[in-house]
């Protein structure tokens, strides 16, 4: 069994009288895919909210490492080793892919104290934020497009530069939500080869609902179904539980 990296222990999160999440605990691992799915409104993206630190959770506790976050600010989140994807809304669209992911980059640059010889270390640290940029570039496959203009790639492109810009800011644990949205086959097959090239190096929390892709990418599988977690497990186990494919999966599956 490989290493967890984040645990998520009965995690609740009400809205007024709604439990959008419901006692639902989460273990992610290095080198392995823990796929969440569910219908619309089962709760995902508030279970992704919480993990990132966007929303605090009304009570359980999660740890990242070996540090406690259950209460920490998405930038300290984030400075831990966690990288969360938001769906384009973090690309500017009128710069370059290389300028994007160099920004990210740049975001997790430590801060430096007055030093006399600061020029000095500004061209250290510019050196790290360029090497950081460039691996990440590389890793999400895009060092080819690196000098296009964001806004006039495909949106196979944007979603991979997400994903880069996330790898900029040199996490262990990724969450990502829905990354193959949108895409065509063509896309969603390149798509499946970039996450399992990522899998290798991160612990990663996938919410898709492309079930072919679940299935090709999945290590773990939670099906969440009005804020509860109904199953957990193997994705073989999971896709033959009654209880899960009259919730969700449907006959086909
Ligand atoms: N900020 C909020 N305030 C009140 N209710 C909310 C809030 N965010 C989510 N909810 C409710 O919590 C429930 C879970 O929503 P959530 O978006 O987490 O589901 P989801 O599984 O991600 O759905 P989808 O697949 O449609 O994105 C829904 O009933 C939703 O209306």
């Amino acid at each position: 069994m490989s290493e967890v990296l984040l645990s998520a222990r009965n995690l609740t999160k009400k809205f007024g009288g709604l439990a959008a999440v419901n006692d639902v605990s989460v273990d992610l691992w290095r080198q392995r895919i823990h796929c969440v799915i569910g219908p619309n409104g089962a709760g995902k993206s508030t279970l992704t909210n919480l993990l990132s630190g966007d929303l605090p959770p009304t009570s359980g506790s999660i740890t990242l490492g070996a540090h406690e976050i259950t209460t920490a600010s998405p930038e300290q989140i984030s400075r831990r080793g966690l990288g969360r994807s938001y769906q384009k809304t973090n690309i500017f669209l009128p710069f370059t892919v290389w300028e994007n992911v160099r920004l990210a980059a740049q975001s997790r640059a430590a801060q430096q104290p007055f030093n006399p010889l600061r020029w000095l270390q500004s061209a250290r640290a510019d050196a790290a934020v360029n090497q950081r940029a460039e691996q990440a570039l590389e890793l999400a496959g895009l060092t080819a497009r690196r000098d296009f203009i964001a806004g006039a790639a495909s949106h196979g492109e944007q979603r991979q530069l997400e994903i880069a810009m996330t790898l900029a800011t040199n996490p262990q644990v990724l969450l990502l939500d829905e990354p193959l949205a949108g895409m065509g086959v063509a896309e969603a097959e390149r798509m499946v080869e970039l996450l399992l090239r990522l899998k290798t190096h991160h612990a990663m929390m996938l919410v898709e609902h492309d079930i072919d892709a679940i299935f090709a990418l999945a290590d773990h599988l939670t099906v969440m179904v009005n804020g509860t977690v109904i199953a957990s497990g193997e994705p073989a186990a999971i896709r033959a539980d009654r209880s899960v494919q009259a919730a969700y999966l449907g006959e086909d599956h």
